[in-house]
């Protein structure tokens, strides 16, 4: 387990990680008490130079650069070290097996030399009828210790195709570890990857990237008059849509609670605005089924999308914050509508 620490140790950083927590701006939540733990209990040396850096820079940790620090330090740790673990246990496997392979090749060389030296001697010994003494005994030996090699050869083979599949098996937990449970969509982190990755495309030819954020509208209310569990249905839902809808190198990812995002990396804003709009569409005339027999149909079901086209030199964080702002204006619209960020001027764009 990542955390060893005695139950009067954990006592000790839960004390002096309630008191950090209470001088931040961040709610109390999980995350927050996972990266101060960290942080206290001095196991996590990247995340204590960032989160300290960001404190000097900026003051009071806010939620989002809590959840930042989060994703970047703490949730990823496990994948990364399971990743670290599965190369290196399979490289190990390799280089026992390439070993074994070697050592298979001299005995067996070994064992043949052996065997033409046995015939030359056989053969006066034939001659006078009596072998001479110790020789059967030597090519007996030899024999053995092929055998015994040849087994040694094969249990490593064995070994080599299981670290193969440890190392399949890790690629898939680090595969879960980027989507979300209830929607199958990417999740925040894997929306991050993907979002840095097609930003750190060297200036790439052509339109886009685009990015949407999708709400669900008056969530809440849907909550309370049908249930957290059919909230969680249409939320199932809405990811079912978006799988179906955004494909090829497009992203869809729920990016926190009711929200959404896709990604378009290579479309222009008129596109992602047709797409959106088609989205909105769709969700608009789904009906949901509730009720103890499944046959109540629910709808009026709604989201809210903003968008913001790329600027040459923006930063992911501003994309996302136009893409926000665009979306909580079409909320102040009226909801259930699309909503195109302006783009900023060319010297608002933080380089
Ligand atoms: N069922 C369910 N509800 C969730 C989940 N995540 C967030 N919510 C709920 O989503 C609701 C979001 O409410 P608000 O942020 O007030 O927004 P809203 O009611 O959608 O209103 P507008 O966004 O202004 O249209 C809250 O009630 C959350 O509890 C989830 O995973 N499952």
């Amino acid at each position: 387990m990542r955390y060893e620490h005695t139950f009067a140790q954990s006592a000790e950083f839960l004390r002096q990680v309630v008191k950090r927590m209470g001088q931040q701006n961040a709610g109390l939540h999980p995350f927050s008490y996972a990266i101060w733990y960290e942080y206290v209990s001095g196991i996590n040396r990247d995340l204590q130079i960032a989160l300290d850096a960001r404190i000097k820079s900026e003051g009071k940790l806010d939620d989002a650069a809590t959840c930042a620090l989060y994703y970047k330090h703490v949730a990823d740790l496990d994948a990364k070290t399971a990743l670290r673990i599965g190369a290196s246990v399979g490289h190990l496997v390799d280089q026992v097996a390439d070993s074994a392979t070697h050592a298979g090749d001299q005995a067996s060389h070994y064992g043949e030399s052996l065997e033409r030296w046995g015939e030359t001697l056989q053969r006066p010994a034939t001659a006078k009828g009596e072998p001479p003494p110790g020789l059967a005994d030597i090519l007996r030996g030899t024999r053995e210790m092929q055998k015994a090699i040849s087994d040694l050869h094969e249990r490593l083979e064995e070994s080599r195709r299981e670290g193969q599949e440890l190392r399949r098996e890790v690629a898939r937990a680090r595969e879960e570890a980027l989507v979300d449970g209830l929607t199958g969509l990417a999740n925040r982190k894997g929306f991050d990857l993907a979002l840095s990755a097609c930003l750190q495309k060297d200036a790439p030819a052509g339109p886009g990237p685009c990015l949407l954020m999708i709400d669900l509208d008056r969530f809440k209310r849907l909550n309370d008059a049908h249930g957290h569990l059919f909230g969680d249905r249409v939320l199932a839902g809405v990811g079912e849509m978006l799988r179906a809808n955004v494909k090829g190198k497009d992203t869809a990812a729920r990016y926190g609670g009711e929200e959404f995002a896709v990604i378009l990396p290579h479309t222009p804003r008129g596109g992602a605005v047709g797409l959106a709009e088609a989205l909105r569409a769709l969700v608009a005339a789904s009906r949901i089924k509730n009720g103890s027999n499944n046959q109540t149909l629910i709808g009026n079901i709604t989201v809210s999308i903003g968008i913001a086209d790329y600027v040459a030199g923006e930063s992911a964080a501003d994309l996302i914050a136009r893409a926000d702002q665009a979306l909580y204006a079409a909320k102040a619209q009226g909801r259930n509508r699309v909503n195109l960020a302006p783009r900023p001027q060319p010297e608002a764009v933080s380089k």
